[in-house]
């Protein structure tokens, strides 16, 4: 064992109070540099990579998961089908020989993809124009998707509307705004379908979308925090409510992945791009791709035996923030050599 001297020791709690402080001047965000290499960065958003040497371990596999024909003769409908994670879920099923029916506020938006899809993969998709706040156009939306397909086995709630905000600056309507289109759109939905699924003695499958803060809670985006954590309730107890109808209810809980409508929202200017990267342990962001292959998994055949589970797919974010001595991650080989040296000195109480 080597010997420690006091002076040593003062050495290991400079160095350990530099590596904190460091951090802590890395990762302050009470005043964050939004300067112009931050905008640039964000501008040029497709050409940066902040993954990690190790991420090398976790390379994402993009491919299609499950047999060709999985979903042939099923129907499924998607909310925010029609982009980021809406869509590649949409594009899966599509591929799997679904018959996909896609709904959200932007028509022109939904029909561009619904035909993209389609032309890739021969499989119809629908577009259904559908603000998923308001009971009466969920209803017309159901009736439009009972004229083109009948009713669905498959439905994903992944409709959702956020932006980070100061609670403090949070106006009654932004609240509104997004406990609207998350909570209560999935239980419009929800509801909706689940009444005519069981006057029609039809089994189906329920997807929501949640996020991993629904379980922790999050300062600054608090009504999506509150909501998400609704969705899963709602979710949670249908699952053991709806079993009798022939209805399984599964919820997952992705970390971050890049899109247009999130990134944009939570992190306008990239900024904080990195330091999240830095504590995801598989050192990347998830793909639309992996996501859309575990939906198709939960939402298949393959899973009937699966209800009321809450799937975290986060590539370990949550896991590494919760943990107190995580931190420890970032002390090297001779800091803990000289660590473990301090405490085996250490006789008593
Ligand atoms: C340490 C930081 C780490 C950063 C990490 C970044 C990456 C993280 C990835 C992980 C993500 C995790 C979870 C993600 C969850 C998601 O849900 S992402 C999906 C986001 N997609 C969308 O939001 C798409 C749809 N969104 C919208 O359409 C709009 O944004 C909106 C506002 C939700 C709804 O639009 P609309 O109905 O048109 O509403 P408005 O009339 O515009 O506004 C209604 C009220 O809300 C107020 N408002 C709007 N924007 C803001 C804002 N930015 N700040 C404060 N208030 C806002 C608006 O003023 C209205 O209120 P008033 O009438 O009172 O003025
Ligand atoms: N990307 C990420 O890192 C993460 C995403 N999530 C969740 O994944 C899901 C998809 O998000 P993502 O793809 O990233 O973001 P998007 O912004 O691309 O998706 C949100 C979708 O919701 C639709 N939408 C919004 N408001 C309404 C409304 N009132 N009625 C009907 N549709 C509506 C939008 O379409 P339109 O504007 O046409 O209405 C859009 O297609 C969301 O549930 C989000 O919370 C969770 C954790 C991480």
């Amino acid at each position: 064992m080597v010997p420690v001297s006091v002076g040593q020791a003062g050495n290991v709690s400079g160095l350990l109070l530099s590596l904190i402080l460091s951090e802590q001047v890395q990762n302050r965000t009470d005043s964050v540099d939004f300067g112009p290499s931050q905008l640039w960065c964000h501008r040029f958003a497709g050409l940066r990579s902040y993954a990690t040497p190790h991420s090398q371990f976790f390379a994402p596999s993009e491919g299609i998961m499950l047999p060709a024909g999985s979903y042939n003769n099923k129907v499924a409908f998607i909310t925010g089908g029609g982009t980021g994670l809406g869509r590649a879920m949409t594009g899966v099923l599509s591929q799997l020989g679904a018959q996909c029916v896609i709904a959200s506020r932007k028509l022109e938006v939904l029909q561009q993809t619904a035909t993209e899809i389609s032309s890739q993969t021969g499989n119809k998709v629908h577009a259904v124009q559908c603000d998923v706040r308001d009971p009466q156009a969920v209803s017309r939306c159901v009736d439009q998707m009972v004229e083109l397909t009948g009713l669905p086995d498959v439905i994903i709630n992944n409709a959702a509307g956020n932006f980070i905000c100061p609670s403090e600056r949070l106006s009654a309507n932004g609240w509104k705004s997004i406990t609207d289109i998350v909570l209560n759109g999935t239980a419009f939905v929800t509801l909706e379908l689940g009444k005519r699924l069981i006057q029609n003695q039809k089994g189906a499958s329920f997807l929501a979308i949640t996020t991993i803060y629904a379980e922790s809670g999050s300062g600054f985006v608090v009504p999506s925090a509150s909501a998400k954590a609704g969705v899963e309730a709602l979710y949670k107890s249908l699952a053991a409510e709806w079993g009798r109808y022939g209805h399984r209810f599964n919820i997952i809980q992705p970390g971050p992945i890049r899109t247009k409508g999130a990134f944009s929202r939570l992190d306008p200017t990239g900024t904080f791009e990195k330091s999240m990267i830095g504590r995801i342990p598989t050192g990347r962001l998830g793909k639309p791709a992996e996501l859309a292959n575990l939906a198709a998994y939960l939402s298949s055949d393959y899973a009937s035996w699966m209800s009321g589970a809450v799937i975290r797919f986060d590539g370990g974010e949550y896991v590494s923030m919760a943990g107190e001595f995580n931190e420890l991650r970032k002390v090297t080989d001779d800091q803990w050599k000289m660590l473990e040296t301090m405490i085996r000195s250490t006789k008593g109480s």
